[in-house]
């Protein structure tokens, strides 16, 4: 049985009176691959912050092997890449490399780091000199540094180009395989589906899903129907369980449901009442999107 590696209870986080992470649970076990999805504000940054010890915790607790966040053991074991790239002036790639695997007493050697980066070719180049894209993957090759068993990745891939992220994807692939625990934050579902076998939702600062790609799809992804009807809305939801949004401007509704065949046979009678029907399948992203947008007009009414 996997070990559970990081705990975090009942954490929350203020900004003055902003509450930005609210009654966050969730405990972490070796090997796991984390995508932690959320919009802007949602909390993300703010989170592995906290779990990497950079910020402090309003309440709550969180243990990273068995200590406190940010503790020296933490620090040998972890590896970031934050959003920001802290890189250091006046020095080339190698030599920056050199001094950051300085610090970790079981350092991957500089040569891997720059390989696995893809930044061999610019080994002896000055770190100010990269471009955006570059900079990232070296912030990646710092992360690296220390060969941890843990990763922490904020919004990794932005400002990589489509060849750089595909490599970068590979490498993730290659990590998790090895069996590092790997948490990788994104606006986009879509480029955590295929290597995240674990998702975490937060909205507002809520944590809205903890779960499993599969248990996302049955609970969240439906068929879009739209169409032109002076049917109340009430009547055209009344099967709530299948109902997984609905959306009313005027006499155009649109509604998101999980069977839309089932949706169809309970509203027969009413057809020559619908115009206009379209019928069509709905990203896992778009269906998600919107419930998170409903949570978020939950969380402002209360
Ligand atoms: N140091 C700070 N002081 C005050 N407010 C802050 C601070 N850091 C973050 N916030 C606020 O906390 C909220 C959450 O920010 P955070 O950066 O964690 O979100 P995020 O999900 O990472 O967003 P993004 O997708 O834009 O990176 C935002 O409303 C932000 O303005």
């Amino acid at each position: 049985m996997m070990q559970p590696i990081i705990e975090v209870g009942q954490l929350k986080k203020h900004f003055g009176n902003v509450d930005v992470i609210n009654e966050v649970n969730f405990t972490i076990k070796a090997g796991e691959t984390i995508g932690l999805i959320g919009e802007n504000g949602a909390g993300k940054t703010t989170l592995i912050k906290m779990l990497l010890g950079l910020e402090q915790p309003t309440s709550g607790t969180i243990s990273v092997f068995g200590e406190k966040a940010g503790s020296r053991l933490a620090r040998q074991k972890v590896g970031a890449m934050l959003q920001e790239n802290t890189v250091l002036q006046s020095v080339n790639v190698t030599e920056l490399l050199q001094l950051v695997t300085s610090f970790y007493a079981k350092p991957l050697p500089v040569s891997e780091l720059l390989e696995r980066a893809q930044l061999t070719h610019k080994r002896t180049a000055m770190t100010d000199t990269l471009s955006g894209g570059q900079q990232r993957r070296l912030s990646f090759a710092m992360a690296l540094a220390g060969n941890p068993d843990v990763l922490f990745l904020d919004e990794p891939t932005v400002g990589m180009d489509v060849a750089a992220r595909a490599v970068f994807w590979q490498q993730i692939e290659a990590l998790r395989k090895k069996g590092k625990t790997i948490f990788i934050t994104s606006h986009y579902l879509t480029e955590l589906e295929a290597i995240a076998q674990r998702l975490i939702f937060l909205d507002g600062g809520h944590l809205v899903f903890d779960g499993n790609l599969s248990t996302l799809r049955t609970q969240y992804q439906g068929t879009k129907i739209s169409l032109q009807t002076h049917v109340s809305v009430a009547a055209l939801t009344e099967d709530k369980a299948n109902i997984l949004s609905v959306n009313q401007q005027e006499n155009q509704v649109t509604l998101t449901v999980r069977d839309s065949d089932q949706w169809l046979l309970a509203h027969q009678g009413e057809l020559a009442e619908f115009h206009q029907i379209k019928i069509q399948p709905m990203s896992l992203e778009a269906a998600f999107n919107e419930l998170i947008g409903q949570g978020d007009r939950h969380a402002n009414i209360n």
